[in-house]
């Protein structure tokens, strides 16, 4: 597997892939890899002949300092995960390659991220909409694989791809989950063992939120339910729980059949804030 540092480094690779005819899949993250990921790279593996993964701490994305500084950096163990999960180059750039300059680039997504993690993390959005046009323009893929478990991000990104007429497909992957139901997520290495083992609480709630949606419960009372059910672990501190249509990301009065509806929370587990969904097909 290469090891593409410089941003010229990654044009000069992707351009060389489709001169030759092959077919290139992108596999953006911020590193700290986990199964979830390595999905997504055997997932491109097996309908592209090419795929690179990225590995950016993207500081333009993230609304806390803590948060930004904290997040986990492995890179040489990832290298190791990469190559064995079958990829073909890995793009590490340091923040001067991404932003020679500081950025003064504008997304307005309106509705799309005016709730949710949009709402809560006032920018976030914007720098994830930035990096990833950065990503799509050096590297020029004919497939991009992003994991549900982001799901408004695949929401986000797929707009930006029709907005922007980037000729390329994005794959959304199902959330991969630890055997306990937690969502895997690079953050879940910096649980302590006694809020790793209630972690896997936020999947029961959300589990049990989309039987009462199927059993017909309206969206509020829903909401309120799981909010309560939320409130009685002391140690989750939740910033939302929402039930939206899947595709809108707005907030329901009633369902439509037809129409997928997607719960979708936030969370703060000690000092670590995570995020997780299920989508109800009605
Ligand atoms: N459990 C998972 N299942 C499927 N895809 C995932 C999973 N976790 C992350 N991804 C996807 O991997 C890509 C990179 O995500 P990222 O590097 O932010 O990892 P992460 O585990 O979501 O980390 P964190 O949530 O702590 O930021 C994104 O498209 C994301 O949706
Ligand atoms: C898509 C992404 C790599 C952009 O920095 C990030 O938001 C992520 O890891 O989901
Ligand atoms: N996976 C989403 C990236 C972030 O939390 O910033």
């Amino acid at each position: 597997m290469e090891i593409l540092t410089s941003a010229a480094g990654l044009q000069a690779y992707t351009e060389n892939i489709r001169c030759n005819g092959q077919r290139l899949g992108l596999v953006p993250t911020m590193g700290a890899l986990h199964e979830g990921h390595l999905q997504l790279v055997r997932a491109a593996r097996e309908s592209c002949d090419t795929v690179v993964a990225t590995i950016f701490v993207n500081p333009t994305q993230f609304n806390n300092a803590d948060d930004f500084r904290l997040y986990p950096r492995l890179p040489e163990a990832d290298a190791g995960l990469l190559a064995a999960a079958g990829c073909t180059a890995l793009f590490l750039p340091a923040v001067e390659e991404i932003y020679p300059q500081p950025t003064v680039l504008k997304f307005d997504f309106g509705a799309l991220e005016q709730v949710m993690e949009g709402a809560h993390r006032p920018g976030h959005f914007n720098g994830v909409a930035t990096v990833v046009s950065k990503l799509f323009h050096l590297s020029r893929p004919h497939r991009a694989y992003f994991g549900q478990k982001d799901w408004q991000q695949v929401a986000i990104v797929r707009q930006l791809v029709a907005d922007l007429s980037f000729d390329l497909e994005i794959v959304a992957y199902p959330t991969i989950r630890e055997a306990d139901g937690l969502a895997m997520s690079s953050r879940n290495r910096r649980l302590t063992p006694e809020e790793r083992a209630i972690a896997p609480q936020l999947y029961q709630v959300l589990q049990a939120a989309a039987r009462r949606i199927r059993q017909g419960m309206l969206p509020a009372q829903v909401e309120a339910q799981a909010l309560a059910e939320l409130q009685q672990q002391p140690l989750f501190n939740t910033e939302y729980f929402a039930v939206a249509d899947a595709h809108t990301l707005q907030p329901l009065a009633g369902y439509t059949p037809g129409r997928a509806v997607v719960l979708c929370l936030a969370t703060h587990l000690g000092a670590v804030r995570l995020i997780d969904n299920v989508v109800v097909e009605l």
